[in-house]
């Protein structure tokens, strides 16, 4: 597979004006991104995602490490490789205000040197693709913040570019706006084979839409690896134990110890201790735990788990997380 953007290294400190303190935002990391894939960066706030995202379209330099956009290293061919991207990054819509929803579009189409008709082409199928048939002669300094979101997508997409990053793209918006806009993505993805890099808090989004994913906290990547991969390992270590009995204080204490990824939901008529174990035989010691004071276990079920789920063990049990 091509690699479109390969990340080598990088680090990143800013120097805080007042404190004069000095803050480490990403700390040596590396990844590549291939042609057609749909990347998600994660990471809790702080973790270093925005600078990451960033320094990769150009906006940050790296104090060192390495990043390459279609082969093209930016520090050397800086204009040549960041035409390989396009980025809408989150709380800055590149619109212009006073323009109308076709206008801008005509006028970023006409930016890349196309003619009239073939600008004319693409703007009627962005503005069927993103359902903007019905404000295309709106001033986008009216439009919800919905419409300018998508408005600044199709933006995006007009620049036919390898890679588009798109910073939270999906943040403050209604339900409705937020699914088309992941329709809309997972189909440029697909069928126009482009390589998207989605930075997000919005874990359904990111269960739904990519392919692959990296957990980023304090600044350093912890997980780099398929979604669909991440769910099967969690979802093999969740299970769900139904008690026949309270457990008592002491055994609570041992399982807080022993297994703080558990919760236990006490209840006269039926306690159950949910817990992801890190190994399949870790089950072993959980049930030493119940075995001390004579608690019988009525069910062991395998339970489910979303994104949302995996996403707060990892950044929870860093340190113990590995795949197995
Ligand atoms: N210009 C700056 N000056 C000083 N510190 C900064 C600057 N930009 C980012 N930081 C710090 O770098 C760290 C990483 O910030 P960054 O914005 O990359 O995180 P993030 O993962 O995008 O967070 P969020 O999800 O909250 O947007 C944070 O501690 C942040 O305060």
């Amino acid at each position: 597979m091509d690699k479109i953007i390969e990340v080598q290294g990088i680090n990143k400190t800013f120097l805080k004006r007042k404190t004069k303190e000095t803050v480490t935002a990403v700390k040596d990391i590396s990844f590549d991104v291939h042609r057609g894939e749909v990347l998600g960066l994660l990471g809790p706030n702080g973790a270093g995602k925005t600078s990451t995202i960033k320094m990769i379209c150009g906006l940050l330099q790296p104090n060192s490490g390495a990043i390459y956009i279609n082969g093209l290293d930016i520090r050397k061919k800086r204009l040549k490789a960041l035409r390989h991207i396009s980025a809408v990054l989150e709380g800055n819509r590149n619109l212009y205000w006073r323009l109308t929803v076709r206008e801008n579009l005509e006028y970023f189409a006409g930016n890349r040197g196309l003619s009239r008709k073939e600008i004319a082409a693409r703007v009627d199928q962005l503005i069927g693709q993103f359902r903007l048939k019905e404000k295309e002669n709106e001033l986008v300094n009216g439009l919800s913040r919905g419409m300018q979101q998508k408005l600044a997508i199709a933006v995006a997409l007009l620049a036919e570019t390898q890679a588009i990053l798109l910073d939270e793209p999906t943040l403050g918006l209604d339900v409705e706006i937020s699914y088309e806009l992941r329709e809309i993505i997972k189909t440029v993805a697909k069928e126009e084979q482009r390589t998207i890099i989605i930075s997000s808090h919005d874990m359904p989004v990111v269960q739904e839409l990519c392919d692959r994913t990296i957990i980023i906290n304090k600044g350093t990547v912890v997980v780099d690896e398929k979604v669909e991969n991440l769910l099967k390992l969690f979802e093999t270590r969740a299970y769900s134990i139904k008690l026949c009995s309270e457990l008592s204080p002491s055994q609570q204490k041992k399982l807080d110890v022993s297994f703080p990824l558990s919760t236990y939901k006490g209840s006269f008529r039926q306690p159950v201790v949910e817990v992801n174990l890190e190994r399949s035989e870790d089950i072993y010691d959980l049930f030493d735990i119940f075995k001390a004071e004579g608690t019988v276990v009525e069910s062991i079920d395998r339970t489910s788990i979303d994104f949302e789920q995996v996403f707060m063990e990892i950044v929870k049990g860093e340190n113990n997380y590995a795949m197995a």
